[in-house]
């Protein structure tokens, strides 16, 4: 699998936000994105999810089943942790696992890959900064996607969870995985680098 951008256009609120962004990401590959705030880094992932129409320029996932469309390929993880606050944790998965559909790790086990399955009860609201980063991170295995989009994967959390997170991203590269992260941090793993708004 291949994700392939080619002269990508972004605008939001009718302003040029990037231009002229191309890249190759190959499975088993890190691509890590990075610039000065407001350089376009989260618009760009915003962008290969789908979340963001892009103003010009071609996207494609190589070797993806082509009855689907490139964001049902992707996890992402945005800035903001998508969970719902009177949900308890493994709630909160369960509802992304019946989203997502392919199912891959039930709401226990993906809350144990980040360390909290002793949280599954808890409300979200109630969870701190980090945990509720970890818990926005267990999404990633609750169903199979092939490339993960990560904005700023690390913030908030502790080095030993940092760590963590850099041996799943491992495990999901060598799996024949893709990754696209935007990261003022180093994530811990060898990455290509992409540098927007130069
Ligand atoms: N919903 C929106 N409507 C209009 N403009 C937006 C919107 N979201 C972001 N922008 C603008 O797009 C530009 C790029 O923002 P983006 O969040 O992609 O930058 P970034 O590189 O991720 O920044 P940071 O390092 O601060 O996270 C900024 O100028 C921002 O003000």
């Amino acid at each position: 699998m291949r994700l392939l951008a080619e002269n990508l256009v972004c605008e939001r609120g009718g302003r040029g936000v990037f231009a002229g962004v191309s890249f190759t990401l190959d499975a088993g590959r890190l691509l890590a994105v990075t610039g000065r705030n407001g350089a376009g880094k989260s618009s760009l992932l915003r962008v290969v999810a789908g979340l963001v129409p892009k103003a010009g320029g071609s996207l494609a996932l190589e070797g993806a089943d082509s009855e689907r469309g490139l964001g049902e390929h992707c996890h992402y993880a945005g800035h903001a942790d998508a969970l719902k606050a009177s949900l308890t944790a493994g709630e909160n998965l369960a509802f992304w696992a019946a989203f997502y559909g392919d199912p891959w790790l039930d709401p226990d086990e993906a809350l144990e890959r980040l360390a909290i399955a002793h949280l599954a009860d808890l409300p979200a609201a109630y969870l701190s900064a980090g945990q509720k980063r970890r818990l926005t991170l267990a999404r990633l295995f609750v169903s199979r996607r092939p490339l993960w989009l990560l904005d700023e994967p690390t913030s908030a959390l502790d080095t030993a969870t940092q760590a963590l997170l850099a041996a799943h991203m491992r495990e999901h590269l060598a799996a024949g995985g893709l990754i696209l992260a935007a990261t003022h941090a180093d994530l811990g793993l060898p990455a290509q680098r992409l540098e927007i708004g130069g």
